[in-house]
């Protein structure tokens, strides 16, 4: 009989390097910041490559550039804060550990994520009832700006550089015709699910291009 830790959920072997206990974080119910980043766990080993941040970015609709710069930046600042203790890990490696994921978290944000990486709904609808004032369930990019500013804190040059990408580059990917970003949408990179759907999509919009 096939051991069960020979493959992951999603059926794939799992990589050599790493230890099978990593991929245990999807035997159990993931909290909303897992969820967010499990989608760039390509191959759900538990572990987030910096090949896997390039490949996750480009299946969203990113580019070459903006892939490259994420996969650098967030393994190598992001990374090194996950790994579990008594865990040695090769130089140049920089992963991210999923189960570790809420070591990630950084200030000037919206305090949506709790320190456990779960949602928190009041702060979730405070952003909108605070910032959305051309329409109640959608941000433009100055209310998002002034969210932005509103979440500052000081001396935290790292948190607001870190908020300030992870809010535009979802407003470049995401905003409407108008300009809008909508609450929905916004949800949707809590939960995680943002992710699945954009990279369906983008694969529907292939297929279709093809057949034309
Ligand atoms: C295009 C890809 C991504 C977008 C658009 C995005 C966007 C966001 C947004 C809008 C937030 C909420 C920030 C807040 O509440 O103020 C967030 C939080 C977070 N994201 Fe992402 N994200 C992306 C990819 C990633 C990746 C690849 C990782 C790591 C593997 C990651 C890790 C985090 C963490 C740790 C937080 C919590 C920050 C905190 O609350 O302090 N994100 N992200
Ligand atoms: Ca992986």
């Amino acid at each position: 009989m096939a051991s069960k830790s020979a493959v992951t959920p999603g059926g794939q072997p799992k990589g050599k390097e790493e230890p099978s206990s990593m991929a245990d974080v999807y035997n159990h119910e993931l909290t909303p910041l897992q969820k967010h980043v499990a989608f760039f766990d390509r191959n759900k080993d538990g572990v987030i490559h910096p090949s896997e941040t390039y490949e996750g970015f480009r299946a969203i609709g990113c580019g070459v550039a903006l892939s490259a710069f994420s996969a650098v930046f967030i393994n190598g600042l992001l990374g090194p804060k996950t790994i579990p203790e008594n865990m040695k890990v090769g130089a140049f490696k920089f992963p991210i550990y999923v189960k570790n994921i809420h070591k990630g978290k950084h200030g000037s944000d919206s305090g949506v994520y709790d320190a456990n990486g779960r949602f928190v709904p009041e702060k979730f609808e405070e952003i909108f009832k605070k910032h959305a004032h051309t329409r109640p369930d959608a941000l433009t990019g100055k209310e998002l700006n002034e969210l932005l500013q509103a979440n500052r804190e000081p001396n935290d040059l790292k948190g607001r550089v870190g908020g300030f990408t992870e809010w535009k580059v979802l407003y470049s990917l995401c905003k409407d015709k108008e300009g809008f970003l909508h609450k929905e949408t916004v949800r949707a990179v809590y939960d995680g699910s943002l992710f699945v759907k954009l990279e369906q999509e983008r694969k529907q919009a292939k297929e279709y291009a093809k057949k034309k």
